[in-house]
């Protein structure tokens, strides 16, 4: 194998007669941190779900550690060691915070409660509280934490820190560091720009519904012209 994790191959995803995904080919190596980026409605979502089982390819591959599963229901492709993380974060309101994580526990993860508390201390603090006590950003590490429980090899991050405070951003930038170091290989969308480049290897851009431009992290942050002319960000 290439070493790469995830091998995506001329993906493409339908809604209706809407031809949302137009070939799109991207890679992730393994513990790689990759992000995929592009404007509103270019189809980074519709992507991340078509990896992940939760909108069903109409052509292409998806290969996960050498195996195809494109077209696998979510669940099956969960056990493979996927995780999607959402962007609204399906946190149970009515559960606990341990209950929540319970919920995702895999008993040959490497990641069990202690290991999630040590990355998220809020978490241990806010045991007892219930899904629905806690705040956007508490909520956005309880899911992480609910997904490393179930034992991903490839974490999938739907915009992490939308709406979230600086403070609050910066604190779960750092706890991605240390989910990386710890050999996840993580795919993130995120319009945070900042935080893409704090974090990642390599970022893809798509636009319409196929990948424009690729670049390794130093080599994206020095091109101003490309941020401008894909993102609409002239960088400072
Ligand atoms: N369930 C759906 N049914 C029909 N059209 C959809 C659905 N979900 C997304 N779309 C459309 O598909 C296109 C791609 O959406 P997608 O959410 O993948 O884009 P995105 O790049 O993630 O954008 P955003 O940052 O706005 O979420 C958009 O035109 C969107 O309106």
């Amino acid at each position: 194998m290439s070493g790469n994790i995830l091998e995506v191959e001329a993906l493409h995803a339908h809604y209706g007669k809407s031809h949302v995904l137009q070939g799109v080919s991207m890679t992730v190596g393994e513990a790689e941190l990759v992000t995929l980026l592009g404007r509103n409605g270019a189809g980074k979502s519709t992507t991340l779900k078509g990896i992940a089982g939760a909108v069903t390819p109409t052509g292409g591959r998806v290969r996960f550690r050498g195996a195809d599963i494109a077209g696998l229901p979510p669940h099956r492709i969960a056990t493979r060691g996927v995780c999607l993380v959402p962007e609204h974060r399906g946190v149970f309101k009515l559960l606990t915070v341990e209950e929540n994580l319970l919920l995702g526990q895999r008993r040959d993860s490497p990641w069990q409660l202690d290991d999630i508390y040590r990355i998220f201390p809020r978490l241990k603090e806010r045991r007892r509280n219930g899904g629905g006590q806690l705040s956007g950003g508490e909520q956005q590490m309880l899911a992480i934490g609910r997904a490393l429980m179930n034992h991903p090899r490839l974490l999938i991050l739907d915009e992490p820190v939308e709406g979230l405070a600086p403070v609050i951003v910066e604190e779960i930038v750092a706890q991605l560091k240390l989910i990386k170091a710890a050999g996840v290989a993580i795919l993130l969308v995120e319009q945070n720009l900042e935080v893409c480049v704090q974090l990642a290897d390599r970022h893809y851009i798509l636009e319409q519904g196929v990948i424009v431009h690729e670049a390794g992290n130093a080599a994206f942050m020095a091109d101003h012209d490309v941020k401008d002319r894909y993102l609409g960000v002239g960088l400072a």
